[in-house]
């Protein structure tokens, strides 16, 4: 995960300073562009340790369509309370625009599932786009979506992804964007029959907010060891039938978790 710790230090080195939303403050630059070979491991960041249970849960849930936070408070996964309402609702967010995206004259449009047909029927396509950025929705999202668009690319039997990511919050939220991006890879290639490829993560605004900068220099102080290698237990009929116990991370040897609080 050299690539990450890259990222990172461009940031801190060269990074702009920043007023933002939150009002915590950041360094950041602005667009970045990080490959990961998918059959080299699983990029799971290990100059620190990661909860590889949160990152899954919440795939799941985008999966489901879900975008209430009790399924994931069920499931000791509390990333996404910070921005809930009372009722646990974040509005038309990731889960929405994925599976029930709709439109002005009254379709309901499942982006996932019209992208698995299409790597399956046509997968010379270039248009294999998913998109969570619908900007009649946004007044209505706790959150406008950070990792807001996504492309498939099929070539030599491997399906090969990447992201586009406007807003990326280096030290909290790129470690599990590139874990659940990388996972949806392998969901998709399994269901397609496909090998996995390549994962491409594109950053717009890349920052590190300044309440992050000594947990920063102590990440880039430490070794990045060798990747874990992902095992999916079961091939399920269809993308929506995954459960958590179906995967597997093997060998994934992470040094101390370093905790850092998460500007809202
Ligand atoms: N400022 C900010 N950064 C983010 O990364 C982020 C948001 N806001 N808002 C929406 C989601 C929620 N995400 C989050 C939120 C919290 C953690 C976090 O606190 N991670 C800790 C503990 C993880 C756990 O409980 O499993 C970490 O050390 O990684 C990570 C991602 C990513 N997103
Ligand atoms: O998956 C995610 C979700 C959110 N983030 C970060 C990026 C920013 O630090 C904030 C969002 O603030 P905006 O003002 O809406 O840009 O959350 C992330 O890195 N990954």
């Amino acid at each position: 995960m050299r690539q990450y710790l890259d990222l990172m230090a461009r940031a801190l080195n060269d990074g702009a300073e920043q007023m933002d939303r939150t009002g915590t403050g950041t360094r950041s630059v602005f667009g970045h562009q990080m490959r990961f070979d998918l059959r080299e491991g699983f990029p799971l960041v290990t100059t620190k340790k990661l909860h590889l249970r949160s990152i899954i849960v919440e795939l799941l849930w985008f999966l489901r369509g879900d975008t209430n936070v009790q399924w994931l408070r069920d499931r000791k996964c509390s990333i996404w309370d910070e921005w809930a309402d009372e009722n646990g609702d974040l509005g038309p967010v990731y889960g929405k625009q994925w599976r029930d995206w709709e439109t002005a004259d009254g379709r309901h449009i499942d982006q996932i599932a019209e992208l698995l047909d299409t790597i399956r029927t046509n997968p010379g396509s270039r248009r294999m786009v998913v998109s969570a950025w619908n900007p009649g929705d946004l007044h209505a999202m706790a959150l406008a979506p950070c990792h807001c668009l996504f492309q498939t690319h099929v070539a030599n039997g491997r399906l090969s992804l990447q992201l586009y990511q406007r807003s990326a919050d280096i030290f909290l939220g790129v470690p599990f964007n590139i874990a659940s991006y990388a996972l949806l890879t392998h969901l998709l290639a399994q269901q397609a029959g496909l090998d996995v490829g390549d994962f491409i993560w594109t950053g717009g605004d890349c920052h590190l907010y300044s309440n992050h900068l000594d947990q920063a220099r102590e990440q880039l102080s430490r070794e990045p060891g060798p990747l874990p290698r992902l095992e999916i237990l079961r091939k399920p009929a269809s993308i929506d039938a995954y459960d958590y116990e179906d995967f597997a991370i093997h060998d994934y040897v992470a040094q101390a978790h370093i905790k850092a609080p998460v500007a809202v």
